[in-house]
């Protein structure tokens, strides 16, 4: 199990990443309570108050079992609105690390790595093209449907050995070598890509819509803090500034992309942080409808990175963070959460605090970001997800919406790519569905 394992002890040294923070009043989280969780209360049609949201933030015990009751109705509620009830998705997908370099030094990132380590491995800048499409054809085999690239962010600013690669292959940025990764992945598998690239310009975020019908890219905190002060997780990140991230959410809106976008739990935010950045997120959900689902990540300590002393955040914290986002975001949001981080038994409390998608999952490769943490099998997550009372169901990288929407949200050149993997009634994974491969 997941949860025996990996987890390396952490070295028990003073930690400038943890906040401790107090409690409110019984009083207090009561009223915010009420105002968020009955009828004729502020629902989601309304902006919550930051305050009431910070509270929530904090709940433990009954009223923790109070808040995530009132999100798993309202999760339920959402998923007979859609039409499908019951139903909680995952996509099957290969994850495809097209390159480590990255311009960016997050402190919880052991994804991230430099070019003598790379050498000494024996391993290029970037992957080639033949070793991506090599990984989505063994996953069409095992039919997967997404290939997911998640990449380090701009390392030609910062790495000769970057710039040298691309400049050899002829590419003029690590995001034009995306854009010819995915294509050749499309052409040759059918796996439809979601690109996860980092911050994009609006030139990018077009490009690469002619070949992925949806991509991402965490919020992770709007805390500046984090990125301003020495020694935080963001430190020393030009590609993790708050007032940059939100920039991308709202292009994205403008580009009309389905996008993923999410926040990260435990690197050091306060709860005021973390309930601004929901907010946020809901904020441009509201201009532009383009927010396909929001990840709610718990951060996992790497003992290789600057945060291997901080502990994973608490079970109880993050499930508050889960919750408050399903009452926030509405019970048309489909709330992400990934069932690798966490054991088996607590898959069940997020699904019991109002998740509906599980997003990735893998039956080929590991979870490149936090490779320490193996995928569930897929028919162990499909009795997990059983056991709580609802059904394991296959979606594509595009959230149903969007599929049954088509233009402009799915570009013109890839209908028949989706259309070959989707049902064409509910917008989900298509049953009998495969990849070409
Ligand atoms: O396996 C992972 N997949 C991650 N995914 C992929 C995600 O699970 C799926 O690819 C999407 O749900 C689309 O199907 C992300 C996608 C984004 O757009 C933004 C952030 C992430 C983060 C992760 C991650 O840490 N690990
Ligand atoms: C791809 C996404 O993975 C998340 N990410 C990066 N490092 C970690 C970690 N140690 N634990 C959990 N999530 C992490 C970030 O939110 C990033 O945007
Ligand atoms: N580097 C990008 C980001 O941080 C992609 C995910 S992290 C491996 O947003
Ligand atoms: S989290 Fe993303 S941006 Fe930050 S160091 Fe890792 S790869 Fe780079």
């Amino acid at each position: 199990m997941s949860d025996e394992r990996v987890d390396l002890p952490t070295p028990a040294i003073p930690d400038r990443h943890v906040v401790s923070e107090g409690l409110p009043s019984p009083e207090r989280m009561r009223a915010a309570l009420d105002r968020m969780t009955t009828p004729g209360g502020t629902g989601p049609s309304d902006t919550p108050d930051v305050s009431d949201v910070e509270v929530l933030l904090a709940a433990r015990g009954d009223e923790l079992v109070r808040l995530r009751a009132a999100a798993a109705d309202m999760r339920d509620a959402g998923l007979v609105a859609a039409g499908r009830p019951g139903q909680i998705t995952y996509s099957r997908k290969v994850f495809i690390p097209l390159t480590r370099l990255c311009r960016d030094r997050c402190h919880y990132c052991t994804f991230v790595t430099v070019p003598g380590r790379l050498a000494r491995a024996g391993q290029g800048a970037y992957l080639e093209i033949d070793e991506v499409v090599e990984i989505a054809r063994q996953g069409a085999r095992l039919g997967c449907k997404e290939a997911l690239f998640t990449l380090g962010d701009r390392p030609e600013d910062r790495w000769p050995a970057a710039r040298e690669w691309l400049d050899a292959r002829g590419y003029t940025s690590t995001i034009d070598y995306v854009r010819a990764a995915a294509a050749a992945v499309l052409a040759q598998t059918g796996l439809l890509p979601h690109a996860n690239p980092g911050v994009m310009t609006v030139e990018e975020m077009r490009t690469l819509k002619t070949v992925a019908p949806s991509m991402g890219m965490m919020l992770e905190t709007t805390s500046r803090r984090l990125f301003e002060e020495k020694g935080q997780a963001h430190f020393g990140s030009p590609d993790k500034d708050p007032a940059v991230r939100l920039r991308v959410l709202d292009d994205a809106g403008r580009v009309r992309i389905p996008f993923t976008t999410g926040i990260l739990v435990g690197i050091g935010e306060t709860r005021r942080d973390r309930a601004e950045s929901i907010l946020a997120i809901g904020a441009v959900h509201r201009r532009h409808g383009h927010i396909q689902e929001v990840i709610v990540q718990n951060f996992r300590a790497k003992p290789d990175t600057a945060m291997r002393g901080t502990p994973d955040a608490e079970l109880d914290e993050f499930l508050a963070a889960i919750a408050v986002s399903r009452l926030v975001l509405g019970p048309d949001m489909r709330v992400q959460a990934p069932p690798n981080l966490v054991s088996e038994q607590e898959c069940r409390d997020l699904i019991d605090s109002g998740v509906d998608d599980w997003g990735g999952v893998s039956p080929l490769t590991p979870d490149h970001v936090n490779p320490e943490r193996p995928w569930p099998n897929l028919d162990v997550l499909a009795e997990i997800t059983a056991a709580c009372g609802h059904t394991l169901t296959e979606r594509i990288t595009a959230q149903p919406p969007y599929v049954l929407a088509g233009p402009p949200w799915i570009d013109d050149g890839l209908l028949d790519d989706v259309a070959a993997l989707a049902d064409p009634l509910t917008g989900l994974a298509g049953a009998g569905t495969r990849v070409h491969a």
